[in-house]
């Protein structure tokens, strides 16, 4: 799909400056913390799950204020958000309504992940969010195969007890080389009830243009059985804000590889866009957009356009200073 104006709007956002933020003390923690894990159809269970710390490799974080706050956020501190919408997938390549189908990467949207995952590669991750569909995951490994740290990114299971268990890292040095992959369904597509695996040309053709417009890109108004945007954010949203955010506001620098309408709604609640505004939000395939997260409040930087590019790493102080230390031009 191409990309509108919206999402070149996204890309041609001013830069400011800003403060200043230790990438690298943070990345350090990763290895003595657990695992905030998402079980189906619960909002906030990073607690709740978060029983075994010797076999995880990321902590649920907690927001200021909260009574049992172990992690007590800097006020200085400043995090990176990186958003990818996977990368084309063989159903976007039919043209079919796709949905919660799950469905791999087509060679075009492999490429466009490497392609990603190079635009990126010079800024921290700490830990990953993908959905659990295939597609977002292959675009979340595929990105981070390009990253200059090569820490590994290791898919976190929490499935069954067994699982966690089976799935256990027993050296602390390695664990410190990895990056938690965290799965999540309500980081889904959202579900396109009736239409998924239709034609969208068909689709459109046989019930006009209009109302096929209608159930693709309106706020409210859901297609046959299946999610509006505004259902699909009620669960995206509510994600983002129990289990990601509370890692921002720790210092964690985040990606989340996901899908057009997850993460529009996800950008329609950062950047406070109305339902009105959300409807000629588009987002293309394999495309990073960073949020520096400071201070409580979102930053929109936009599209990182590659490593050879000088002013990402401009977009603030200590990303400029993470990619020195990549450089090797810092100790
Ligand atoms: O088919 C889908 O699942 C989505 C994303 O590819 O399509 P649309 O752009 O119509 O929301």
């Amino acid at each position: 799909m191409a990309a509108s104006t919206s999402q070149h709007a996204l890309s041609s956002i001013r830069l400011l400056p800003t403060g200043c933020f230790h990438p690298d003390k943070r990345a350090s923690h990763l290895h003595s913390v657990s695992v905030g894990r998402c079980c189906p159809n619960t909002r906030n269970l990073g607690l709740v799950c978060a029983s075994n710390s010797q076999s995880s490799v990321v902590e649920p974080v907690q927001l200021p204020g909260s009574p049992k706050s172990s992690a007590a956020p800097k006020k200085s501190s400043e995090s990176a958000l990186i958003l990818i919408r996977h990368g084309e997938s063989l159903w976007n390549e039919k043209n079919l309504f796709t949905g919660c189908v799950d469905v791999p990467l087509t060679p075009k949207g492999v490429d466009e992940a490497i392609e990603a995952g190079k635009r990126i590669c010079n800024i921290p991750v700490d830990v990953i969010y993908t959905s659990s569909l295939i597609r977002a995951q292959m675009t979340a490994m595929l990105a981070m195969m390009q990253h200059r740290r090569k820490k590994v990114p290791i898919i976190v299971h929490n499935e069954s007890e067994q699982a966690h268990r089976w799935s256990q890292i027993y050296s602390e040095e390695t664990k410190k080389q990895s990056i938690p992959v965290i799965t999540a369904w309500q980081l889904n597509e959202r579900m396109y009830g009736e239409l998924q695996g239709l034609n969208k040309q068909e689709t459109a053709d046989r019930f006009g243009k209009e109302q096929v417009h209608e159930w693709r890109r309106s706020y409210d108004i859901p297609p046959p059985n299946g999610e509006s945007l505004e259902m699909c954010a009620e669960r995206a949203v509510a994600y983002f804000q129990d289990q990601i955010i509370p890692q921002l506001v720790a210092g964690k620098h985040v990606m989340i590889a996901a899908h057009g309408n997850s993460l529009r709604s996800i950008i329609m609640h950062l950047d406070k866009l109305t339902s009105q505004e959300v409807i000629s939000l588009e987002l293309s395939t394999g495309i990073p957009m960073l949020y520096i997260f400071k201070e409580g409040k979102f930053i929109r930087r936009g599209s990182p356009a590659g490593p050879s590019e000088a002013g990402v790493y401009a977009y603030t102080k200590n990303l400029a200073q993470y990619r020195q230390k990549l450089d090797g031009l810092l100790q």
